[in-house]
């Protein structure tokens, strides 16, 4: 492993991938891996998303989360397992944790149109009657953001040694969600659980996680000498980490870092913070059982053989979504 100590996410240009020269792809597959393989963060450009197209969801998804609590409840599904639709406020903990995260959320999974029996997995979206432009613009930024996702997947695959369109039909319709989350105003901070924080140290699930709006005070990295890095993303840059299960897949040759959002100073307890992660998943009967080519003699085999279903369901046991 790479012991270099980054002090900021690298940024890299997805076009290099995209539309460079063989050496920009041979590059950006090099310094991705690198950075995969150490901070397990990168942010990139040029992935597709337009300013507008993030204002609009911002914009609606502010809109929402303003409703009465009372309104936004119609919207929670507790049988769906927080899969789709609302999910309020403290309802979520990290693994290994029982105080719920000071945030509130809305989940918009796969739109599944070209016929694939895969639909009958999923539960259909929900969309608010409050906030009707909501459905077209989410529809429109889960979509873009999955074919940012699926040309990361192709970086990563090259750099695995693995054929560039390994992941392809394996996140075709794959179980990925588009999370806007809030982080309400603190109004009172002697009224909430003395350990709560806005999102407590934890790794995500899913295969790659792409970040809109980490820009905002708060979201920090645990480097590997166990020191927490802000992370600094521009405007115009999307956020993009290794999940738990491309770690376990990999053998933890990528690395799924923990990261976490503090509380604001006090000053700005009051405040609100935004931020839409889109978690990539691929599809439930994919096989994450270590790639024999991450297995050797210095890297013995780590995780017992698992579908992504199969994590998946455990995973939402653990952090208090599906009820055991
Ligand atoms: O809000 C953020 O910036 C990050 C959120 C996050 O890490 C998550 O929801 O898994
Ligand atoms: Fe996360």
């Amino acid at each position: 492993m790479s012991s270099i100590l980054y002090d900021e996410v690298p940024s890299l240009d997805l076009a290099h991938f995209t539309n460079g020269s063989p050496e920009q792809k041979e590059a950006f597959v090099q310094d991705l891996g690198a950075a995969y393989n150490n901070i397990g963060f990168v942010a990139i450009k040029n992935h597709g998303l337009t300013n507008e197209m993030t204002e609009k969801l911002y914009a609606a998804i502010q809109k929402f989360f303003a409703l009465p609590d009372e309104v936004k409840q119609k919207y929670e599904v507790p049988e769906l397992a927080g899969q789709r639709g609302y999910i309020g406020k403290g309802k979520e903990h990290a693994k290994g944790r029982s105080t719920g995260d000071l945030k509130e959320f809305y989940h918009i999974g796969q739109e599944v149109t070209d016929g694939d029996p895969i639909k009958n997995e999923y539960p259909d979206n929900i969309w608010p009657e409050e906030v009707p432009e909501m459905e077209a613009i989410g529809k429109e930024v889960y979509k873009t953001l999955e074919n940012a996702g699926v040309k990361m997947l192709q970086a990563i695959a090259l750099y695995l040694g693995l054929d560039e369109h390994y992941f392809d039909q394996k996140v075709h319709n794959g179980n990925s969600i588009l999370r806007p989350i809030h982080y309400f105003p603190i109004e009172n901070p002697d009224a909430v659980p003395a350990d709560a924080v806005r999102a407590a140290e934890h790794g995500d699930i899913n295969l790659i996680t792409l970040l809109m709006g980490a820009s905002a005070d708060g979201l920090q990295v645990l480097r590997n000498d166990g020191k927490w890095i802000p992370i600094t993303a521009l405007p115009d840059q999307l956020v993009v980490n290794v999940g738990d299960m491309l770690s376990r897949h990999t053998n933890n040759k990528l690395k799924s870092t923990i990261h976490r959002v503090v509380n604001p100073p006090k000053d700005k307890m009051g405040t609100s913070r935004y931020s839409i992660p889109f978690f990539m998943h691929p599809r439930s009967e994919m096989d994450l059982t270590c790639l024999e080519s991450c297995i050797d003699d210095a890297h013995p085999k780590l995780y017992d053989d698992i579908t992504a279903g199969e994590f998946l369901e455990q995973r939402l046991a653990e952090i208090g979504l599906r009820k055991k």
